[in-house]
């Protein structure tokens, strides 16, 4: 893995922290919780983390989830994050997570939520979280979800759509993400990762959400990337995921740059850096030495990161003086 340089200040929007559960700490919470692993030979489990597309990858995702069981589970997973954003640069984290993953495999909420922020009120890192509905589990379990999680909603500060995208537009989430806003939630939404602009419009148009995560299909409509730009819209983009799981054949094919060119509010993240490769970090180091990045591009990229995140606007000015250039 390219790793370069010192890092750059940022803030990391698209980030699943169940997608930075590597194959050590996967081992050692099965071994603390007694949960029975197929292999625990971390070269095998290693081997594992190589994917096709979306779904394959969701479903080693899904079968390693099991292993996180308690509050002191998720907040070791949490820490662990955490440790490696700040090496990473990450000034300002706004963490994903699939509470209904874990309401399956019969966590409570309660052990989510106090791992997860208990870990986050530890960190030097500026942090909140984002509670993500499962999409192909349907509008009526993702209402019936952030019901559940209302009585815990001073612990979180929106919501997110992600999981099997092909097949589950975001439109039939209309009146989740009503009563999300209702609740004066923030609301983001994968979109444009697998599934094409439609599925970008409808995010914007139904849902009302004021960030896509991905993004990346609505460089085929040059009307959408038009209204992009006009709005600003915050595009969180994953460049190591989307080669991972082969959404682009090879990173010098990636759309960022046409993105950047275009004045799309475009930013960097890592997404599921244990299964995709790297962190935030790796990521700007392979978008400088496989797509020729400039310095001045990558800053942009850093600048539009903070440009876009859930923070008061003196924290966003303090943290974009702290960018070289
Ligand atoms: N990249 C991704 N897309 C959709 N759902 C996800 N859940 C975790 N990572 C995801
Ligand atoms: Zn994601």
């Amino acid at each position: 893995m390219v790793r370069g340089g010192t890092a750059l200040p940022t803030a990391e929007l698209h980030i699943h922290i169940e997608g930075t559960l590597e194959p050590e700490m996967l081992v050692e919470l099965a071994a603390r919780n007694g949960v029975a692993l197929p292999t625990t030979d971390l070269d095998e489990l290693r081997a594992k983390y190589s994917f096709a597309d979306l779904q394959s990858f969701l479903d080693l995702y899904y079968d390693n989830l099991p292993v996180l069981r308690t509050d002191q589970d998720f907040y070791d997973l949490t820490s662990s994050y955490l440790a490696r954003a700040a090496r990473a640069g990450v000034r300002r984290a706004e963490i994903f997570f699939d509470p209904q993953v874990h309401l399956r495999n019969d966590v409570p909420l309660a052990a989510i939520f106090d791992g997860i922020t208990g870990a986050l009120g530890d960190s030097e890192i500026s942090s909140d979280l984002i509670l993500c509905f499962l999409r192909d589990l349907g509008p009526e379990a993702a209402m019936e979800t952030l019901r559940t999680a209302l009585p815990f909603r001073e612990r979180f500060i929106g919501v997110g759509l992600d999981s099997a995208e092909v097949g589950f537009p975001p439109a039939p989430f209309k009146e989740v993400y009503e009563l999300a806003a209702a609740e004066g939630l923030h609301r983001v939404a994968h979109a444009g990762e697998e599934g094409g602009p439609d599925y970008v419009r409808q995010a914007l148009d139904v849902l009302g959400v004021e960030r896509i995560d991905h993004g990346i299909r609505a460089m085929e409509d040059p009307e959408l990337v038009a209204r992009l730009r006009d709005e600003q819209v915050p595009l969180t983009v994953c460049p190591l995921s989307n080669v991972a799981l082969r959404t682009i054949d090879r990173l010098s094919d990636h759309v960022l740059p046409r993105m950047l060119d275009e004045g799309l509010l475009a930013c960097v993240n890592s997404d599921d850096p244990a299964y995709f490769g790297g962190y935030v970090d790796d990521n700007f180091a392979a978008l400088r030495s496989e797509l020729g990045l400039t310095e001045q591009q990558l800053a942009t990229l850093a600048r539009n990161s903070f440009t876009a995140a859930f923070a008061t606007e003196e924290q966003k000015a303090a943290w974009k003086a702290e960018i070289p250039g």
